[in-house]
């Protein structure tokens, strides 16, 4: 115990100095610390999330690593259940039985257990039961039986790719610092924090306290780097076990990881395959190979995500700041870190959009103590205010965006036809460069393979590529991508919304995201005869920047509080719910056409069957369309009039008229159409439009076609 503390020590002080309260006493965190403490604002709130967590930051580090050599993904990740006894003896623990059986939180009195077991009987009986009557069965919790809330589950999480891997003494930083990457730089990628592999490793820290296992070996190298290491939390530096060089007789290029952590597959298995599934539609070029092990093998699950297309986004390019976009500390540092040397090289160099005149009439506008030529060294603080001053009311140039590389409507349009198989599907991009040839190609083929789809998007994906580039906010440009479709397999009434942020999923926080938002207040479907509530909606929105401006560390949503993404984002998906109108207008007007044909269909046999034979027998004396005829009351008389050539319109039009006055004649133009038999003199008669008054009935005229029903 300290000192100070002890009760004869706290009489004395407390009549000189009063004793410190806890709180005010000054401390330092280092960030491992902090986000161990903090674990939830990565991603990391319980046992299950942070598997679902680990599995998809080793994912996604996996994805960017192929992706930056350009390297076509290919990712495998198992999860391995690894039960109590073996996780004793992996860390050297000799299984303990219990002996006082009280102190458990799932102990139970014999009354109790007794009372269970009785609960759990009926409800199998129940179940049984409906099994028998062909109900479906559901698992009650009695049947589940009791588990201790203390029994924690151990998982060894294994991801391993063909990426561009690590160098050797890099290792242990990169994996045992929170807050260190290789990704900082202003360029489209899906890590950003430096955060989420040490986030693996302090869960795993906290959690089963074992240490983290990178093998990695890059292009061409001779040797495998092997490292053990662990994270020394309070200092937030590495604490290496092993940190070898291994033979590499395969000349295998990428890494894998591995780490044992506490999880619960139970309650996320859900989630971690929804989350593979939605990778596998926004990365349709990647190949991922997800593994679940466990001792139970009907517990085991093996998927596989086929590559369905060798077109990759471009690798996203590393680009310079906007002005726009700079505050004064980024400003000083970039001072700092520049290998120019004056004013006028810094702006015209370190920033995008600024020309070498334009830099020139910044500087003049900066004031008289600035000129092109003087010292960054020399720049006062006062002046670099000025310069920053100067950065937010000027007017630049947007940024065009061609430093992001979004998934691509094809490879979204691939990705949602592939997941849903909808009825209809629209994509809309704002994408800027224009496509290349392999694309097009790739476009193409799957135009007409999809062709009974939807066969306008083609066209529309060309214009508007060409037609829209990049759009910005705070100085950072977007570019947002937009899928809605109608129907499908596994999708509910309703909006089924699928979001993407420089193309990782988004699973968690719908709610208060932006496109969540946007599609339940700021789109009004009907406008675009969609019913919101019974139609089966998907809606996919995918959204790459250099800066996504999540909320928090865990990436899980983007806020609706910046109006540039909320309004590209609704735009979007108007632009997709326009093409879907026109589509939706189409299928409806030819649902009318086939009910009003099936309508004909019913009316032309009676209709055929009352006058049949008096047709026929027009058609058999091949009576001529010049001719013309006075009408008889009855079939005989109509025959008759018929076999003298002496009929008219009239006649005809008042004995069909019982039948067939509801028969319109575009309607039976169209049968004539479809019916293919105006071509048979025997089997299809030819009258003029009923409607047409008193006119002379051309029985050649192709206006009316009935067809024959034997
Ligand atoms: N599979 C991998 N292949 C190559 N390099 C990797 C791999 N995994 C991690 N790295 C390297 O380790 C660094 C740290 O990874 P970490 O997951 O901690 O952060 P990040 O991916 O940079 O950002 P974020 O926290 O946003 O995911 C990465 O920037 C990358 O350089």
């Amino acid at each position: 115990m300290d000192s100070s503390e002890s009760p004869t020590e706290t009489k004395k002080t407390k009549s000189k100095t009063p004793r410190k309260n806890k709180e005010t006493v000054l401390k330092q965190k280092s960030p491992a610390e902090f986000f161990a403490e903090n674990k939830n604002i990565a991603g990391f709130d319980n046992p299950g999330k942070s598997l679902y967590t680990t599995a998809r930051e080793l994912v996604e580090n996996s994805l960017d690593s192929a992706e930056s050599i350009s390297e076509l993904p290919v990712v495998e990740i198992t999860i391995e259940e690894i039960n109590k006894s073996k996780f004793n003896s992996m860390i050297g623990l000799i299984d303990c039985e219990r002996v006082d059986a009280e102190l458990y939180d799932d102990y139970e009195t014999e009354k109790a257990r007794e009372k269970r077991l009785a609960k759990e009987a009926r409800a199998q009986e129940i179940q049984a039961k409906n099994a028998a009557l062909g109900k479906k069965v559901k698992e009650t919790p009695a049947s589940k039986g009791i588990r201790g809330r203390g029994e924690a589950s151990f998982y060894r999480v294994i991801c391993k790719d063909n990426g561009k891997g690590m160098p050797h003494d890099d290792i242990p930083n990169m994996f045992g610092r929170v807050l260190s990457g290789t990704k900082y730089g202003l360029k489209q990628t899906r890590g950003k924090f430096g955060l989420g592999a040490k986030m693996a490793l302090i869960w795993s820290k906290m959690s089963t306290g074992l240490p983290i296992e990178i093998s990695s070996s890059m292009r061409n190298q001779s040797y495998m780097s092997f490292c053990r290491l662990d994270i020394d939390i309070h200092k937030n530096i590495p604490h290496v076990h092993v940190n070898e060089k291994r033979e590499n007789k395969e000349r295998w290029h990428g890494a894998e990881i591995q780490v044992v952590i506490e999880g619960n597959w139970t309650t996320y298995r859900s989630k971690i395959l929804h989350y593979m599934r939605q990778m596998a539609v926004i990365t349709p070029y990647a190949q991922f190979l997800f593994k679940f092990v466990s001792d139970a093998p009907e517990k085991n699950v093996t998927i596989r995500f086929s590559r369905r297309t060798d077109v990759m986004p471009p690798v996203p390019l590393e680009t310079k700041h906007h002005p726009s976009s700079v505050d004064l500390l980024l400003i000083k540092r970039l001072i700092a870190e520049t290998l120019k040397q004056n004013l006028l090289q810094f702006l015209q160099h370190e920033f995008v959009n600024i020309s070498k005149s334009h830099a020139e009439r910044l500087i003049g506008e900066m004031g008289p103590d600035f000129s092109p030529k003087m010292a960054l060294k020399s720049l006062t603080p006062q002046q670099l205010v000025r310069i920053h001053q100067l950065f937010r009311q000027a007017k630049f140039d947007d940024p065009n965006g061609h430093c992001l590389s979004p998934a691509g409507e094809y490879n979204l349009r691939l990705g949602i036809i592939k997941e849903l198989q909808p009825d209809m599907v629209a994509t809309y991009s704002g994408r800027c460069h224009p496509v290349n040839i392999h694309e097009i190609f790739s476009y193409v083929a799957l135009h007409f393979t999809f062709l009974a789809i939807d066969n306008s998007w083609f066209l529309s994906y060309f214009l508007l590529s060409l037609l829209h580039g990049a759009q910005v906010f705070e100085g950072h440009p977007f570019i947002v991508e937009a899928g809605v479709s109608i129907g499908g397999k596994n999708v509910k009434q309703g909006l089924n919304i699928f979001r993407f942020a420089n193309r990782i999923p988004l699973l968690f926080e719908q709610g208060a995201d932006v496109v969540t938002r946007t599609a339940l207040k700021r789109i009004n479907w009907s406008s675009y005869k969609i019913n919101q509530l019974q139609d089966k909606i998907g809606i996919f929105v995918s959204i790459v920047s250099t800066k996504i401006p999540f909320k928090g560390t865990g990436k899980e949503y983007i806020g609706d509080d910046i109006t540039e993404i909320a309004s590209a984002v609704k735009y979007s998906i108007q632009q997709c719910c326009v093409q879907l109108k026109s589509k939706i207008v189409k299928k409806m007007q030819a649902r009318e056409q086939q009910e009003r044909k099936r309508n004909l269909n019913k009316y032309i046999p009676d209709a055929t069957g009352a006058v049949y034979n008096v047709l026929k027998d027009m058609a058999e004396t091949q009576l001529h369309a010049s001719k013309k005829f006075r009408y008889g009351d009855d079939d005989g008389e109509l025959l008759r009039k018929v076999s003298e050539n002496l009929i008219t319109k009239e006649t005809l039009s008042e004995k069909l008229a019982k039948h067939v006055e509801q028969v319109d004649y575009e309607m039976a133009l169209e049968y004539a159409t479809q019916s293919g038999v105006s071509e048979e003199p025997r089997e299809t008669i030819y009258i003029q439009p009923l409607e047409t008054e008193n006119k002379i009935i051309d029985l050649h005229s192709p206006f009316f076609v009935f067809r024959m029903f034997h």
